[in-house]
């Protein structure tokens, strides 16, 4: 009897592989009609050739052809169009039928559940029509404060920090970035720049990777054999214990909210601000409070998605600022020009918004350092574009790490120049924060954030060319990093 059972699972399982297989085989033969193909091995196709995550940064702009700029590529089965031309970027990010993320995001359900980063479909459509008011700039104006006493602690912490002539920048800015979105969040000050080895702070950082530490293991990838490994064990523990925090935060936020209430009081009767998770906590769908599961979820994906992106920017862009004086004179005149009464005040929504060259030099940072280099899109049901089918099945990734970087978009594109940005009429291709109906919520938010902490260092240090020069060496983990760190020299600035 056993036998018979074995001998069933096995036919079962033997008959989807072959299934699988055929529809993967069907959509490549589709592609190749009118696409540019790399062959690959048989069954693993080209997954060898981006065994190495620094690598395969620099290696895609090299196999994307030149002219077509698309390319299809196969990963064990699963095929992939990636693409850099404009027009069929523009194509996919505006379409309203591509809402669902490419298989990779799965790797991240644990801990972000259905969340706005992961999830797809009419559910998605639901949470980011409730969510979206809360990215309003009135009330993202109340996260000023968040921002300016958190970069307080980041200021006297680097004045303390006695080696300045090379400090890794990235680790400082990321503790704040982890301090302010738990703030913004969860109302929760988890001083992660104080204590940066708390349980909490390890586990979100753990979180945050192992979604890439999967993506690059054959053993890790798939979902039967991950099991055998430990970091199945280690993400299962990390997701538990943030969930148990958020939902514990999530009990106690509850208890201050009343339907009628707009602002909160503390224990001590001053008002309270409220943080992104309030406005879930007040959202209503048919007159009903939404799911806890929801809850939870949402306000780990701004967890996970609005720190580490953040940081990236913020310290990529330090480094530039430390590589070109030049540059960096005109943030500072600009600086001057909005402080010159009190230059170490804290900034107002005015002086942020009044900060128009530092804008340009946040967007040619992110230009040649998008922190989400590589995102993606997946196919459910057959597209047409321009009289071709996308099958159902496909993968279909954006770049904009390779598209930022082709030098019909941007001539001389390893150039940092900021000049790029100074004239808003002209209009090239930037995905940054991607674009359409799943581009970033979080966008305005980063904006305030990285202007008020850029503008706040630049006020008190000059920023400076380490010796030797220090080399970024990019590696596309989820989010963009260097894996040598973003080294930079620190000295105060005397007015
Ligand atoms: C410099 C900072 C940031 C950059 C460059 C950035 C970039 C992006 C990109 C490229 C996407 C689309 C990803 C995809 O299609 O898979 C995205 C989505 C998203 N971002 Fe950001 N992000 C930043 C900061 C933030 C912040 C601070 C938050 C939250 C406070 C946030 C929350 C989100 C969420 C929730 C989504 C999913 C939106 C949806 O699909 O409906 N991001 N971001």
């Amino acid at each position: 009897m056993l036998d018979f059972v074995f001998s069933i699972i096995f036919a079962s399982l033997i008959y989807l592989f072959l299934k699988d297989r055929y529809r993967a085989n069907k959509n490549w033969q589709q592609l190749n009609k009118w696409l540019p193909i790399r062959a690959g091995w048989p069954i693993i196709g080209n997954a060898l050739e981006f065994k190495d995550l620094p690598d395969y940064l620099a290696k895609l702009p090299q196999m994307i052809p030149k002219k077509e700029k698309v390319l299809v590529l196969n990963f064990v089965g699963s095929t992939a169009i990636f693409v850099t031309e404009k027009e069929f970027v523009d194509f996919i990010l505006s379409s309203q039928d591509l809402l669902y993320k490419s298989i990779d995001y799965k790797l991240y359900s644990k801990w972000l559940g259905n969340g706005l980063i992961t999830g797809g479909g009419q559910e998605w459509r639901t949470r980011r029509r409730i969510i979206n008011p809360s990215f309003n700039y009135s009330i993202l104006e109340n996260f000023l404060e968040i921002f300016d006493s958190n970069g307080k602690v980041l200021i006297e912490k680097l004045k303390k920090n006695p080696t300045k002539e090379r400090i890794d920048i990235h680790h400082d800015i990321t503790l704040y970035t982890l301090d302010v979105i738990c703030e913004a969040a969860m109302g929760v000050k988890v001083n992660a720049q104080q204590d940066s080895d708390s349980a909490y702070v390890r586990n979100v950082s753990f979180l945050c990777q192992i979604g890439m530490t999967r993506a690059v293991s054959i053993i890790k990838n798939f979902d039967l054999l991950y099991p055998l490994t430990l970091d199945f064990y280690r993400e299962l523990r990390a997701a538990k214990h943030l969930r148990e925090v958020t939902d514990s935060v999530i009990k106690e936020r509850s208890r201050w909210i009343s339907n009628d209430d707009d602002e909160l009081t503390d224990d001590c009767g001053r008002k309270k601000k409220m943080a992104f998770l309030d406005h879930l906590l007040k959202a209503r769908i048919d007159g009903k409070p939404l799911p806890q599961e929801w809850i939870r979820e949402e306000v780990n994906t701004f967890m996970f998605a609005g720190h580490d992106t953040s940081a990236s920017a913020i310290s990529f862009c330090l480094y530039f600022l430390s590589e070109n004086p030049e540059v960096q004179k005109g943030v500072v005149e600009e600086q001057q020009s909005i402080f010159s009464d009190d230059i170490y005040r804290s900034s107002t929504l005015n002086d942020l918004n009044m900060m128009k060259y530092l804008e340009c030099v946040i967007k040619e940072t992110l230009r040649l350092c998008p922190s989400v280099p590589i995102y993606g899109r997946y196919v459910d049901k057959d597209i047409n574009y321009k009289g071709n089918v996308i099958p159902k099945g496909t993968n279909i990734i954006l770049f904009p790490f390779g598209m930022h970087r082709d030098e019909d978009y941007y001539p001389d594109p390893e150039k940092f120049d900021p000049s790029r940005f100074e004239n808003p009429d002209e209009k090239r291709p930037y995905i940054s924060f991607s674009a359409g109906p799943r581009n970033c919520i979080g966008q305005k938010f980063a904006w305030l954030e990285m202007k008020t902490i850029i503008s706040k260092i630049i006020r008190n240090f000059e920023l400076l060319p380490t010796n030797p020069r220090h080399k970024l060496v990019y590696s596309a983990e989820t989010v963009l990093k260097s894996i040598t760190g973003v080294d930079i020299g620190l000295k105060i600035r005397k007015w």
